[in-house]
């Protein structure tokens, strides 16, 4: 597993912990594994060149003492100052280990032309010191500029903490940022490193203990890593049958969106579903009976389709490709007044945004599916792309707001459920962008949760899972969501 926590958390853990140890401690351990990680990414430090990129805080004081590690060890180092005061303990040291200070102009329009621009373009390495959890909002001249620069050098980036641009708690991006090979983060992880599009600009993100553990409250993010998921996934033993093992209820697809059916289904199917226990319309029926003939399917009867959902289930899925006509409506009313689990996706996502009390008052587990449009539905005065702005803080909001799991879908999976940390997810790809693939989640997820998992961990597994399946499905060539079927049990034997 890796943690992330808050820099507000960070803050404070610090505090307690620096005020046990010698002045300056804490920037040293910070410092020694920031140049060991630069010396793997040289492979040959002696004689390499490297240029710090300084801004004026402790980001930029790790920055030169990791520098002067470097000088010692061979390595020809310059440092561009960016700003208006520098680290003078960390700029002395380097200096006297034989490194170099350079001051970026303080105007953006002469950056371009300066010695430190030569500088960085004639790199082997640079290392992003202009701001770390000190910094807020998109970043300013001239470090915009630099940063800039750095994008445009051909020599790898190594980033202290976090690359410089990103919001540490919530991964957003305003304006440039810098875009790392490595991220070397210290004593825990931040957010933004597992959240796009802060994710996207971290690169390899490599951890660095400076001993901050046990000062540390729970995260406030997660982020699953194979081992994680292999514990939680189920396995069957001698004693399985198809009903321990989970039996699925999925009223999904409908004559208009035959294919979400086949979708769900096969995702549940490949996953290792016990059984799934189908509900649609015949046309569909006959659909999913040519494609998954285990499946036990009945028609709904057009006079009575409520009295002819199925029982006996262990959990649900509802809603993609089935409508939102009245009917679907009245369909998912019934379904969620059952005891079960239940997951409820695209269509039953907008139903429930019109009508939260549906999740709100219940008493068994909800378990939401949204992605960015369908969550800002569920928000009051919400639009797309304030969710996309803000992932993890929207997931969050709409979960405590329904009382329930919530998964948001896109380029960085979360799932957020009351009283315990998000989730990120890491394997997700865009190449799962394109339709139907979230139909097929649906399916895992809903196969995870008839096991018996809780909808938080189910919701994080099947993530994983289905991102990992797109990454094994895809062999150079674009992918569509029925890839994933084949490449569902590849994902779960690699895990474990
Ligand atoms: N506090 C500690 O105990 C430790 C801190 N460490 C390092 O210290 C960093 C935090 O240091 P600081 O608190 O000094 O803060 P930073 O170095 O992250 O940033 C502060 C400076 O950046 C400027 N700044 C903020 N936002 C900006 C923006 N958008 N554009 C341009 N400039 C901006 C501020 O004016 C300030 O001068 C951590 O990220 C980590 O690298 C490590 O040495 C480990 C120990
Ligand atoms: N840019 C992206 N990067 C990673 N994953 C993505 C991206 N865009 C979409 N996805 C994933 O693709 C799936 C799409 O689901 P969804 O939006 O419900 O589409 P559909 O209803 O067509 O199946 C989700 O698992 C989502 O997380
Ligand atoms: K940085």
């Amino acid at each position: 597993m890796r943690n992330a926590h808050a820099v507000a958390t960070v803050r404070k853990a610090e505090s307690a912990l620096m005020a046990r140890l010698p002045e300056g401690a804490l920037m040293q351990r910070a410092a020694a594994g920031l140049a060991a990680a630069c010396s793997r990414v040289l492979r040959r430090t002696y004689g390499a060149r490297v240029v710090l990129l300084v801004g004026s805080g402790d980001n930029g004081g790790d920055a030169l003492y990791a520098g002067t590690l470097l000088a010692r060890r061979g390595a020809s180092v310059r440092a561009v100052l960016v700003g208006s005061r520098v680290h003078e303990g960390g700029a002395a040291a380097l200096r006297s280990a034989g490194g170099r200070t350079v001051a970026a102009p303080r105007e953006a329009e002469s950056v371009g032309d300066s010695e430190a621009a030569a500088e960085i373009a004639a790199a082997d390495l640079l290392v992003d010191g202009l701001v770390g959890i000190g910094g807020s909002g998109g970043l300013r001249e001239p470090h915009s500029a630099v940063a800039a620069l750095a994008g445009a050098a051909e020599a790898p980036t190594v980033a202290v903490d976090l690359p410089s641009g990103i919001d540490a708690d919530t991964g957003t991006v305003d304006g440039p940022a810098v875009r790392a090979d490595v991220t070397v983060t210290f004593g825990t992880h931040k957010p933004g490193l597992f959240v796009d599009p802060g994710a996207g600009h971290a690169g390899v993100v490599e951890f660095v203990d400076i001993g901050l553990g046990p000062e540390l409250p729970g995260p406030s993010l997660e982020c699953l890593q194979a081992e994680d998921v292999a514990r939680l996934l189920p396995h069957p033993t001698a004693e399985s049958d198809k009903y321990r093992r989970g039996v699925l209820g999925m009223a999904v697809g409908s004559d208009r969106y035959r294919g979400a059916a086949v979708l769900a289904v096969g995702g549940a199917m490949r996953t290792g579903v016990g059984m799934v226990r189908y509900a649609g319309a015949e046309g569909v029926v006959t659909e999913v009976l040519n494609r998954w003939p285990e499946t036990v399917a009945s028609t709904l009867d057009p006079m009575d389709p409520l009295g002819s959902l199925p029982g006996r289930v262990a959990a649900w899925v509802v809603g993609p490709g089935r409508g939102l006509h009245p009917m679907a409506q009245a369909e998912l009313e019934a379904v969620l007044a059952t005891p079960q689990p239940v997951l409820a996706d695209a269509d039953a996502v907008t139903v429930v945004s019109k009508k939260p009390e549906l999740v709100r008052e219940r008493s068994a587990h909800t378990l939401l599916t949204p992605h960015a449009g369908e969550l800002a539905r569920l928000l009051p005065d919400t639009e797309r792309a304030d969710v996309e702005g803000d992932r993890l803080s929207s997931v969050a909001r709409a979960a405590d707001e329904y009382g329930c799991t919530v998964l948001l879908k896109g380029s960085t999976t979360v799932v957020a459920e009351p009283g315990h940390p998000a989730v990120a997810n890491p394997t997700g790809s865009p190449l799962l962008a394109t339709a139907g693939t979230g139909d097929v989640l649906a399916g895992v997820i809903g196969a995870f949760l008839a096991a018996g998992l809780a909808p938080r961990e189910a919701a994080a597994a099947g993530a994983y899972v289905h991102g990992l399946a797109a990454r094994i499905a895809h062999d150079g060539a674009a992918i569509s969501a029925s890839d994933l079927f084949d490449a569902l049990p590849l994902a779960l034997a690699e895990i474990g």
